[in-house]
């Protein structure tokens, strides 16, 4: 159905659309229930409680290279040796003026010295080193606190947890983590022409992919996949699959959201009251993408065609399920990338095509047939992402590209 019909407002910018979404989901947005993990298993998951450092961090001052620890005052010199540190030894030494301690990458700073020399930048002969040229104090050295200092807040919560985020946590003995449940997500297909994975399809007939990719999506975005079964062009049974996903977090419906005939989802959503925020952004593919809300659950009309889904679900979908899932700030990465050949477009949309960047950091679109050649999408590692108002790109310039 188009927007005129239901009286929504003007197609919105691919950026203005996700705005919305951003606002409209913050706006509602409540604390997740949160669950305990192991570390091992907390990867990917949303942080849902503050982490401090249980202590200095460095603890002592640390050396950051491998060398002699002296003071800076005698620089430069030659100096007696006295000892040696190692890491992970507790250092009982102290350097006097004109004394030096060998000491490793990562050992503590033995009292009395406060700069490192680099084993590269002296000569030594028995157990005297000479130091040639001279150093600002604290060089090579990491001084106690300066990372974190023992109670300072190092994470918040609403961060997606990574590898450097996982370091940080084992490094302050986390061992079990607080993180947020994961949303539900329903995902409702619908379309006659639809029959299940399993089924060979009759010639007018094609197998539902949709709910399979954005399964994989809802996954990869850290949510868990409520798939129901498909909707066919029938009111009352799409009104009460409906009710069933609007049980869930989200609501991730693919298809019948354009002019066709059939096309009744966003008359079975009226019919539970659903307010639309936008029924049709100016991308492609995806335009026809619907947000609104529905009893309290947001929502998602997909344009049925494959790419249109996929690409609606990575540009807004995925924002609400992360705000949804704790997470403070949901990153769309868009970068840049210059074009290996010219590309052309008809302005107006913001294009989302599949695209190749290759290992010179070059990026080809890739030919396809449309929104409905998932084939040419597997041969794209990633997307481009053109400005709407440039028609024409030569090889070199610079355009959007954005991961798939
Ligand atoms: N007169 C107009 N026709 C169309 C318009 C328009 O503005 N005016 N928009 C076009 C655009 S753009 C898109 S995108 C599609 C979106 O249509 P719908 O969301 O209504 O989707 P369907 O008509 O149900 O299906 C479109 C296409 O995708 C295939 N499909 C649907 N569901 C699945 C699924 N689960 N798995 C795999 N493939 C699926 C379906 O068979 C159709 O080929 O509308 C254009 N038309
Ligand atoms: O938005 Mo449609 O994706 O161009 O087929």
């Amino acid at each position: 159905m188009a927007a005129a019909t239901l009286g929504i407002v003007e197609a919105l910018s691919f950026l203005k659309a996700r705005s919305e979404v951003l606002a409209r989901v913050r706006a509602a947005r409540v604390t997740p229930h949160m669950e305990f993990l192991p570390l091992e298993q907390a990867t990917g998951r949303v942080l849902a409680e503050p982490a401090f450092a249980d202590r200095d961090y460095p603890p002592e001052p640390r050396s950051m290279r491998d060398g002699f620890a002296v003071r800076a005052a005698d620089l430069p010199g030659t100096f007696t040796i006295v000892g040696e540190v190692r890491a992970g030894q507790s250092s009982d030494c102290r350097v006097e003026p004109g004394e030096a301690v060998e000491i490793m990458t990562g050992a503590s700073v033995p009292e009395g010295a406060d700069t490192v020399v680099m084993v590269e930048h002296t000569t030594v002969a028995g157990d005297r080193v000479d130091v040639p040229k001279a150093l600002e104090m604290g060089a090579n050295v990491n001084p106690q606190g300066r990372d974190a200092v023992a109670g300072a807040l190092i994470l918040r919560p609403g961060i997606r947890l990574g590898y450097a985020e996982i370091a940080l946590l084992a490094s302050i003995g986390q061992a079990e983590v607080a993180v947020y449940k994961r949303p539900r997500v329903a995902i409702l297909a619908t379309g006659d022409e639809l029959v299940e994975v399993e089924t060979k399809p009759e010639p007018h007939q094609i197998r539902n992919s949709n709910t399979w990719s954005l399964a994989a999506q809802v996954i990869r975005a850290g949510g868990e996949a409520v798939v129901l079964p498909v909707a066919p062009d029938e009111l009352e049974i799409t009104k009460e699959l409906i009710a069933n996903g609007l049980e869930c977090d989200v609501l991730l419906l693919s298809g019948g959201v354009s002019a066709g005939k059939y096309d009744l989802v966003e008359t079975a959503l009226h019919s539970f009251g659903a307010e639309m925020y936008f029924d049709r952004v100016l991308i492609q593919p995806g335009q026809p993408c619907v947000f609104g809300q529905a009893q309290g659950t947001f929502f998602f009309g997909l344009p049925g065609n494959p790419a249109s889904t996929m690409v609606c679900f990575e540009i807004f979908a995925r924002a609400a399920l992360e705000l949804i899932s704790g997470v403070v700030e949901p990153m769309l990465a868009i970068t840049g990338a210059q074009l290996k050949s010219p590309f052309r477009q008809k302005t107006g949309l913001t294009r989302f095509l599949p695209a190749r960047l290759d290992e010179e950091g070059l990026l080809t679109p890739i030919g396809w047939s449309g929104s409905g050649d998932i084939a040419a999408l597997t041969r794209a590692n990633a997307y481009l992402v053109s400005d709407p108002e440039k028609g024409e790109y030569a090889a070199g310039d610079w355009i959007g590209v954005m991961a798939r």
